[in-house]
């Protein structure tokens, strides 16, 4: 008998069981949990069955009662072209009919459209790595390796990277520490964001979902048609799902030739480049994804770092690539290797915010991905940028003045005010293999608890501006965190360390988080 190539993924009894459970938390006014069982009765509902059209069609409810119209009346389109029961299209018709006058008279709430308003480059871009700031340079010690300094005075407040991951994974492996099973069902898997879960589902498997099309067909060509058939055990495998997927999109775009992929990285065996090397404003996509493939395939790497699992389990039961095992074992294992041993130091947890309706709202763990220009900033515990991620992307934001030909540091653990100078070391040369001997370090700065005021008046302001921040609304953190950082920089050679510095810091960031928060939620 011919295997339906659904019998592996697609459940009718878990599409129907899911969409129930999605029904009882819509009528207890749930809507979010309400919107995750109908994603993941739609990633297990078989294509052209009546189960999609009923997931899109309780999708709309969801979206009506939210008042998000637009949505509400896209989930009924998708309902209607997607099996929902002719007998009960009147229901339908009459919920697009009532969106429809809505339209008429209000706006939608359109997410998060204009955070790149604000979290935009500072100083003008790099003309080949239009990520970074041209003001930002490359150099080179015996000391640091590599490290990045200004040939410009820095300010508070200013942002100097924007960067992409061009590799990056939705985290859904429940052993992380915030880090949530039901991430598949709340991002999109190219771009990780969650376009309020109005996601569509991957046709095969019944782990991936898309934001739109155009990610779709992104995906699929990039990685998913590798992933797809073997989805479940990858994302089970912890950190060697992203040395798999990015084996996979390496193999992408080689047009998944093995040989053409060991050529290549043969012939660039003793590169030792960095983002700099190259031009990532180049129009040629294939190029540029080559490009972050070096950029990151010598990033800096640990030699300590062993393979614990093997490629091999996840490749030998690849219905298509189980050939290519057996023909490039080596290859494939040296490959996997090496970026394990980059991403020991140089692969990021990415954070994001829920937008479940939460009392005390924390980011949590979306995802991983690489930063192959922020990784080439070193440490220091008191850093003088911080590192705030906005939807995938990293941001460099500085939090303290840095002169002209100065380095950027940003903190890889624990800054000085929060743990004691031994533990800190003990840390740093357990993890990233060097003894910190940074101002902080040197001088031993103390922990915040002894930490002094060097400025009453501006402990004052710091101390009310922390208590304050929670009530804000986006145009005052705007405004409050342009008056902090104007703080920061005009008292910080006066008095740093203090503790007045260290809170307004900290309000600074809690600013930023002000604006970048999701401006929707679902209860
Ligand atoms: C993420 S990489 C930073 C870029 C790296 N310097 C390079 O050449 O690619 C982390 C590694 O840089 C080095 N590093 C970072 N901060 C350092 C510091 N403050 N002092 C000495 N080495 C440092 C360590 O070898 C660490 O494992």
């Amino acid at each position: 008998m011919p295997v339906n190539k659904h019998d592996s993924f697609k459940s009718v009894e878990i599409a129907e069981a899911t969409r129930t459970d999605g029904n009882k938390c819509y009528v207890e006014k749930n809507f979010f949990d309400a919107l995750l069982k109908y994603n993941e009765s739609l990633c297990y509902a078989v294509p052209d069955s009546e189960a999609v059209g009923l997931a899109y069609a309780n999708r709309s409810a969801v979206y009506y009662e939210m008042k998000l119209y637009a949505k509400s009346l896209k989930n009924i389109e998708l309902a209607r072209a997607n099996g929902y029961p002719k007998k009960n299209l009147s229901i339908l018709d009459k919920r697009a009919e009532k969106c429809q006058q809505q339209l008429v008279t209000r706006n939608e709430v359109n997410g998060d459209e204009n955070i790149f308003d604000f979290i935009k480059l500072s100083h003008e871009a790099n003309p080949k790595v239009p990520f970074v700031a041209n003001c930002l340079e490359l150099k080179r010690s015996e000391k640091y390796g590599r490290f990045i300094i200004t040939n410009e005075d820095l300010k508070v407040g200013d942002i100097v990277a924007v960067e992409p991951p061009h590799f990056k994974i939705i985290k859904t492996d429940s052993r992380y520490e915030s880090c949530e099973e039901t991430n598949r069902y709340q991002r999109c898997v190219f771009c990780l964001k969650d376009n309020l879960m109005d996601l569509i589902p991957c046709e095969i498997c019944s782990s991936t979902m898309f934001c739109s099309e155009e990610c779709l067909i992104k995906a699929q060509n990039d990685f998913h048609f590798f992933e797809c058939p073997i989805i479940d055990l990858l994302l089970k495998s912890g950190i060697m799902q992203m040395a798999m997927r990015t084996f996979f999109q390496a193999l992408s775009m080689f047009d998944g030739s093995i040989d053409a992929l060991e050529n290549f990285l043969k012939k660039n065996e003793n590169l030792s480049a960095s983002v700099y090397d190259f031009n990532f404003n180049d129009t040629d996509d294939r190029l540029t994804a080559k490009n972050y493939l070096l950029s990151l395939y010598c990033l800096a790497r640990s030699d300590n770092v062993c393979l614990n699992d093997s490629p091999e389990n996840i490749l030998k039961v690849h219905p298509l690539k189980s050939g290519l095992w057996k023909s490039h074992e080596d290859f494939i294992v040296k490959f996997v290797r090496r970026i394990l041993q980059v991403g020991d130091s140089n692969f990021h947890g990415i954070c994001g915010w829920s937008i479940k309706k939460y009392e005390n709202q924390f980011p949590q763990m979306i995802g991983i991905g690489c930063y192959p220009f922020i990784s080439l900033v070193n440490h220091s515990c008191a850093p003088n940028v911080n590192r705030i991620y906005v939807e995938d992307k990293m941001i460099l934001l500085v939090e303290r003045p840095i002169a002209k030909g100065e380095q950027l540091y940003d903190c890889y653990k624990t800054t000085f005010y929060t743990q004691p100078r031994r533990e800190r070391q003990e840390v740093l040369l357990n993890e990233y293999y060097f003894s910190c001997d940074c101002i902080a370090c040197s001088n031993d700065f103390p922990i915040f608890q002894r930490l002094k005021s060097f400025d009453k008046k501006i402990y004052k302001i710091a101390k009310k501006g922390k208590d304050e921040l929670s009530k804000l609304d986006v145009d005052h953190a705007k405004k409050r965190f342009k008056e902090y950082c104007d703080i920061i920089q005009k008292h910080h050679k006066q008095a740093f360390p203090s503790s007045e510095i260290v809170v307004l810091q900290e309000c600074i960031l809690q600013c930023v988080s002000i604006v970048i928060k999701p401006k929707f939620v679902f209860p």
